[in-house]
């Protein structure tokens, strides 16, 4: 799968239950656009979504499932339940939180790692990193990938954009990690994705910039009614 994707665009279609676009169908919709658009691989969240995109297209699938638990704050593929539920679809890669963030009943990553390898054999593993600490910690761990998804979305990396002073947090981690490393958060123009291949990331994920109407919208709106 990797090899399918090197080089080009996955596209993240996502409506989670508090947006316009929630719907199973339509995510299989939007997938079968961006394939027609040249992408080569899509990411989804949830078993049901998966299930439809695969109805859809033939293009590799990075499954996530996003999960609220109590006393922790991640949420992306957070317990051994989630990975069970993406083990049983025809996923190809299952991506999950790997930041140094409390998990949930202070599980720690190196044992949920494990127990995701022994609950989804087959599946390759993608680490969701936030810092380039991570990103080294996820390759020693094992990880077939790592993916700067979470960029900026935590304590650590508050008011990181990975576009930042041309790129250079990408380009750090792309100097300290041998794996595959997937440029993906904030990447929402075509010339940030063609420059995030251009530097050396294995592939580009982009996800509201074409899949979220609502973001598409406001930024169009903010741009007109600007003072
Ligand atoms: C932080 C978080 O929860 N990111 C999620 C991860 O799956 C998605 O909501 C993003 O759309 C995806 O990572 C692509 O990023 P962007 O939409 O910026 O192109």
């Amino acid at each position: 799968m990797l090899d399918q994707v090197k080089g080009g665009l996955i596209v993240s279609c996502q409506a989670l239950e508090n947006e316009p676009l929630h719907s199973s169908f339509i995510m299989g919709r939007m997938a079968r656009a961006a394939a027609e658009g040249g992408a080569v691989g899509i990411r989804a969240n949830t078993a049901a979504d998966i299930n439809e995109i695969a109805q859809n297209t033939d293009l590799p699938i990075i499954g996530i499932v996003k999960r609220d638990y109590e006393g922790s704050p991640i949420y992306i593929t957070p317990t051994l339940r989630e990975i069970e539920e993406l083990a049983g679809t025809g996923c190809a890669m299952i991506a999950f939180d790997a930041t140094d963030r409390p998990r949930y009943q202070g599980e720690t990553l190196g044992d949920f790692f494990q127990k995701a390898r022994a609950a989804a054999p087959g599946k390759l593993l993608m680490a969701d990193i936030a810092t380039l600490e991570e990103a080294v910690r996820a390759e020693r761990l094992g990880f077939d990938c790592v993916s700067t998804t979470l960029m900026g979305y935590t304590a650590q990396s508050a008011g990181h954009n990975i576009a930042d002073d041309d790129f250079s947090r990408l380009k750090a981690i792309l100097a300290a990690v041998h794996i595959p490393v997937i440029a993906e958060g904030h990447v929402d123009t075509p010339a940030k994705a063609r420059r995030c291949i251009e530097l050396g990331a294995h592939a580009v994920v982009t996800g509201g910039a074409i899949t979220r109407p609502q973001l598409i919208t406001k930024a169009f709106t903010d741009a007109i009614y600007a003072t």
